[in-house]
């Protein structure tokens, strides 16, 4: 009983492995009581940070931290006021919308109800889980659904290095795929992204600060067709231009296996 208690505090404390080496393994069995005081002294110390995974209210990365810098900061107030606007009076909320974003995102996204309870439970996105603020992907989404657009205001940090002082071209394509897809998946539910071209045009310096521009060309059926340009935050200069094509997926996600 009490191993299975520890491996499930393993399973749930991915960021603690030092701890749930020694957690699991018979002999330190003797040692439970120091490492459940060591347990609740990591927890202590994890609950302050963003991903500690019990807490009640999912830590929204989106907001801003200590990690970015004064552009990032600057271009983020600009974009969250557009979010306070006052529409129209014939509408009711402004045109644009922060969107939130979670280690464990599909656990709060309409495309969630289509997975099974265990993927949910498991399912992480993986520009979500690093420790370290700053450190990779630092990004927040604004959209439009209105003009059917989004914005991205993406600070790349040191882990994503391809060229020496440059972002990584698999790095960029992440961030385009996310952005797309996650325009796609809010205008028309879950989808996966089937086809994704891209003309590098300009590098991106390693810590800078870019914004990428998401909008949907057309649907057709299951189709989706976005459109994305990484820029600099003043639109000067051209860094990537993208299409990508989403095919929209549904219940059918209930039958995938998990291992
Ligand atoms: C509140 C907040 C909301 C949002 C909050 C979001 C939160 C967080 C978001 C993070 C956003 C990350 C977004 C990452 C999204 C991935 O990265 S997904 C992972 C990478 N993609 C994959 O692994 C996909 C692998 N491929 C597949 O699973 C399947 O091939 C696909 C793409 C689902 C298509 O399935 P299929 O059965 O082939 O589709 P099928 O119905 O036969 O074809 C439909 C049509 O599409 C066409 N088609 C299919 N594939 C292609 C292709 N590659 N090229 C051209 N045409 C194609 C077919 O020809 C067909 O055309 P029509 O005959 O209808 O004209």
């Amino acid at each position: 009983m009490i191993l299975r208690c520890l491996h499930a505090v393993r399973r749930f404390i991915p960021h603690c492995p030092a701890l749930c080496r020694d957690a699991v393994s018979k002999r330190s069995l003797v040692k439970i009581p120091e490492l459940l005081y060591s347990a609740r002294a990591s927890a202590r110390g994890l609950s302050k940070m963003s991903l500690w995974p019990f807490s009640v209210s999912p830590w929204d990365f989106s907001q801003p931290n200590a990690s970015w810098n004064a552009e990032m900061q600057e271009v983020y107030d600009r974009y969250n006021a557009l979010c306070e606007v006052k529409a129209e009076e014939t509408e009711k909320k402004p045109p644009w919308r922060k969107l939130p974003s979670y280690n464990r995102s599909l656990k709060y996204v309409t495309g969630g109800v289509y997975l099974s309870k265990i993927i949910q439970s498991k399912a992480r996105l993986f520009t979500r889980n690093l420790k370290e603020h700053g450190a990779a992907f630092e990004y927040v989404v604004f959209m439009n659904k209105q003009e059917k657009r989004c914005v991205c205001l993406f600070q790349a940090g040191h882990l994503l290095e391809g060229p020496p002082g440059y972002v990584h071209g698999g790095a960029i394509a992440t961030m385009i795929d996310t952005v797309t897809g996650t325009l796609a998946g809010y205008l028309v539910g879950p989808v996966m992204t089937a086809n994704l071209n891209i003309n590098y045009r300009s590098p991106v310096p390693l810590g800078s600060v870019v914004v990428l521009h998401g909008a949907l060309d057309r649907i057709e059926g299951k189709k989706v067709f976005v459109t994305c340009r990484m820029t600099s935050t003043d639109e000067s200069k051209l860094h990537t231009e993208a299409t990508a094509l989403f095919i929209t997926v549904g219940p059918q996600w209930n039958s995938f296996e998990v291992s």
